[in-house]
């Protein structure tokens, strides 16, 4: 496959925000771009999910590298899309109790495409025109912060240690937060080879305890007891 392929294939990506766990394949993207392989034309104009390009156990990076799977890059990109899933799933619970930070949890699940798009574009190979599109700033991590203190604001202070409990919404935000704690584990070893924004990693952590925050605050918000922990002997 071109390797301009795989570079406007990835410039589509993120021009359309199409997530990076999932893209349109290399290969039935060459074949749309070039109005499609006689068959497919025949058969049907949609593309198909698979390419079978990773079926040797390599993939490509936003920079058109090949790497094996098990490259820290695509470990930290499966973390956080298993991290904006278990956000998903968390989010359909706190919706049908109307809770309100639904609306933060939408932008977050946002900001954790463009995490992985930086995570996906390695400095060190990419060009200006990568790093132009795929920059993370500050300014999410800063967001977080102050959402964290006006929900720590309306909670009664912590005494204890919480366990994940509380409710439907409030146990689903508390393994978004362990996941997310694993997600910013991923991403520290490319932070530190510096081949990444060091802002990903904050974020990752931030987030964190504003998973945390607002599993307390849907805990208390629906009256639901949290569970303590207690010496067990
Ligand atoms: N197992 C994986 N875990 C995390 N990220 C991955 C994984 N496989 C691929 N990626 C990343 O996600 C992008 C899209 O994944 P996709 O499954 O289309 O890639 P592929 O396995 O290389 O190709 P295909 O599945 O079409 O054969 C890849 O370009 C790569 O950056």
């Amino acid at each position: 496959m071109p390797l301009s392929c795989a570079r406007r294939l990835a410039a589509r990506l993120l021009s359309s925000r199409r997530p990076v766990g999932r893209p349109l394949g290399l290969r039935a993207y060459c074949e749309e771009e070039a109005g499609g392989s006689d068959a497919r034309k025949r058969k049907s104009k949609t593309p198909k999910i698979y390419t079978k390009t990773g079926d040797k156990g390599f993939s490509s990076t936003f920079t058109g590298e090949r790497r094996p799977k098990d490259d820290p890059v695509f470990e930290a990109l499966g973390t956080t899309d298993e991290l904006t899933s278990a956000i998903g799933l968390a989010r359909e619970f706190a919706l049908e109790k109307g809770h309100t930070f639904v609306e933060e949890l939408d932008k977050i699940q946002c900001v954790l495409q463009d995490v992985a798009s930086n995570v996906a574009t390695p400095i060190s190979s990419a060009r200006d025109s990568h790093l132009k599109r795929t920059t993370f700033s500050e300014k999410p991590v800063m967001e977080l912060e102050e959402w964290i203190d006006r929900y720590t604001q309306q909670l009664p202070p912590l005494t204890n240690f919480i366990l994940p409990s509380g409710g439907r919404s409030s146990a689903a935000l508390h393994l978004a937060r362990a996941i997310c704690r694993r997600a910013e584990r991923s991403v520290c070893p490319i932070v530190q080879a510096g081949e990444t924004d060091p802002n990903t990693a904050k974020y990752l952590n931030r987030l964190s305890d504003f998973l945390f925050t607002v599993a307390r605050y849907a805990a208390e918000k629906e009256g639901n007891k949290e569970q303590v922990y207690r010496r067990t002997e």
